[in-house]
């Protein structure tokens, strides 16, 4: 059920966006640029939380049919939403819940069985190190305890789609490595799409994609392993 996200000539005003057009397929494609180039922006257009003034979004996904063999099929917004995992920057969740009730209102929310909501909260709170916090209300987390919740919730329930903006920022490096390698498992099915401003953080594989964001214009995409042809721009 492979699925892809297409952007044609997409325009959003107010995010500065003048023209982004690309192709999200498998694996993780980390979206690179400095200060203000649109990344936000375009991750959010990309999550359907604001529409494009100009161009389109187009989501499809392969499906196997009896008589006419395999085809792409388009998705509905309603279809698009129920498979995304998205993580925004400044991530605040519900800050009068505790951690625990607020990762079972999204589990139901992303419609985990029943019968697996208490063990799968469980064993990421474990794994992220938020056991023991787990009766404390998001109100009163630091920005890396939150960072760490933002992530749990884009992830949890193994998201076709997942969109992540600047995840590891505030994490520690034994929290990165766990966040990472979780998503990396999921990039085996999934749609990853990235943020990052840490060129460090990219995990430089030909099998993960870059794209580097300029004035919001899509002027580079390729192997996240030819990040070097593009470094120096990025850092002037
Ligand atoms: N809601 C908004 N209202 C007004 N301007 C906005 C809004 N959202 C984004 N912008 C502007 O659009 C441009 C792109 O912002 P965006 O946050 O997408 O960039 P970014 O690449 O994510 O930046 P950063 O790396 O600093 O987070 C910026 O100039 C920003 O000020």
């Amino acid at each position: 059920m492979s699925v892809r996200i297409v952007l044609n000539n997409v325009e959003y005003l107010k995010g500065n966006i003048s023209d982004a057009t690309c192709t999200f397929t498998t694996g993780i494609t980390y979206v690179i640029g400095k200060n203000g180039a649109g990344k936000s922006s375009l991750l959010k257009l990309i999550a359907t939380a604001i529409s494009p003034d100009q161009g389109e979004i187009e989501y499809t996904r392969l499906v196997k049919d009896e008589r006419t063999g395999l085809y792409r099929k388009q998705l509905s917004v309603e279809e698009v939403r129920s498979m995304i995992g998205f993580m925004p920057q400044h991530f605040t969740g519900h800050s009068d819940m505790t951690i625990e009730r607020y990762l079972t209102y999204m589990a139901f929310h992303k419609g985990i069985p029943r019968s697996l909501v208490k063990s799968t909260i469980e064993k990421w709170v474990k794994e992220s190190g938020l056991y023991e916090l787990r009766a404390r209300k998001l109100r009163t987390l630091s920005g890396g305890q939150l960072q760490k919740i933002g992530l749990i919730q884009a992830l949890i329930n193994q998201p076709r789609i997942c969109i992540l903006d600047e995840p590891f920022e505030g994490l520690d490096n034994q929290e990165k490595l766990f966040f990472k390698s979780a998503i990396n498992r999921l990039a085996f099915h999934s749609v990853i799409i990235m943020s990052t401003h840490l060129l460090e953080e990219m995990e430089q594989s030909a099998t993960n994609s870059l794209l580097y964001l300029e004035d919001g214009t899509t002027r580079f995409y390729g192997g996240a392993d030819e990040a070097g042809k593009v470094v120096g721009r990025f850092e002037e």
